[in-house]
């Protein structure tokens, strides 16, 4: 790393579809914590988990189990309920990472609106700093949302790259880009910490990694997808491989 660089970034590795593939057959393989141990030895900074309120991947036992044999960071990703509150008080995961759920959707579709929740937000986050646990925001990159977020206490902001990721041409991911690099400016200048992920992959990973202020990625389908094809242990460390190219 050159003088002028700027830190390495984490590697977060979310092991949701693991459980994906085990839930279809109702068994239990594979098992999504052995694949969270496997990315831990195979470089992983952290693992994150999204315990979604249906259920419909990790379950409450997979999150017991990450918490007892994990050595790296547990980023436990949450609506903001009561339920997961108290959930992940007891737990004590390294992180919560607060996002929007509609139990219909395929994946999350947006961020947080912490603007218009701020209400009710504010007393889940005081709950889960109290309780030690580092509070994230799973929001776009809009300055309203990054400053009302500093102003309930959030230490981290996770920028989702949805629709970076998922734009229909260059130009329309170009906007996208200048979003998340005015957003990512905007939140290390309000003290807040900066992630980002959704939807990354090595190809469009590079120009996210290269954003100075962001300091962790959390990925997961692309992993977990390519790891049928490649391995998981192959796959996390030609990832880390492209987002340090990126970031040199
Ligand atoms: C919050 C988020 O970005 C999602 O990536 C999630 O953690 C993955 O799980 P889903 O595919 O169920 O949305
Ligand atoms: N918060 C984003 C995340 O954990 C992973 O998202 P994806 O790579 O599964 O789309």
């Amino acid at each position: 790393m050159s003088a002028s660089s700027p830190a390495p970034i984490r590697l977060g590795v979310n092991i949701d579809h693991v459980a994906t593939v085990r839930n279809a057959r109702g068994g239990t393989h594979p098992d999504p914590v052995r694949a969270a141990l496997l990315a831990q030895k195979s470089g992983a900074d952290g693992i994150t988990a999204h315990l979604r309120e249906d259920r419909r991947h990790i379950r409450d036992a997979d999150l017991e189990r990450l918490r007892a044999e994990l050595a790296i960071p547990l980023n436990m990703e949450m609506a903001a309920t009561d339920e997961m509150t108290t959930i992940a008080t007891r737990l004590h995961p390294h992180a919560c990472c607060l996002v929007p759920e509609r139990r219909q959707e395929v994946t999350t579709e947006g961020g947080l609106d912490v603007l218009g929740q701020a209400e009710t937000l504010a007393p889940r986050i005081a709950r889960l700093n109290d309780a030690g646990i580092r509070v994230s925001l799973f929001i776009d990159p809009d300055a309203a949302q990054i400053e009302t977020a500093a102003k309930l206490g959030a230490a981290v902001v996770e920028l989702h790259t949805g629709a970076y990721a998922d734009a229909p041409d260059a130009a329309a991911r170009a906007v996208e880009l200048g979003r998340l690099t005015t957003g990512a400016t905007h939140a290390a200048r309000c003290g807040l910490e900066v992630h980002a992920g959704h939807g990354l992959t090595y190809d469009n990973v590079p120009p996210i990694a290269a954003l100075p202020q962001v300091m962790e990625l959390n990925i997961g389908h692309f992993l977990i997808g390519q790891a049928i094809f490649d391995g998981l242990p192959t796959v996390i460390g030609h990832m880390k491989a492209v987002i340090a190219a990126a970031r040199a």
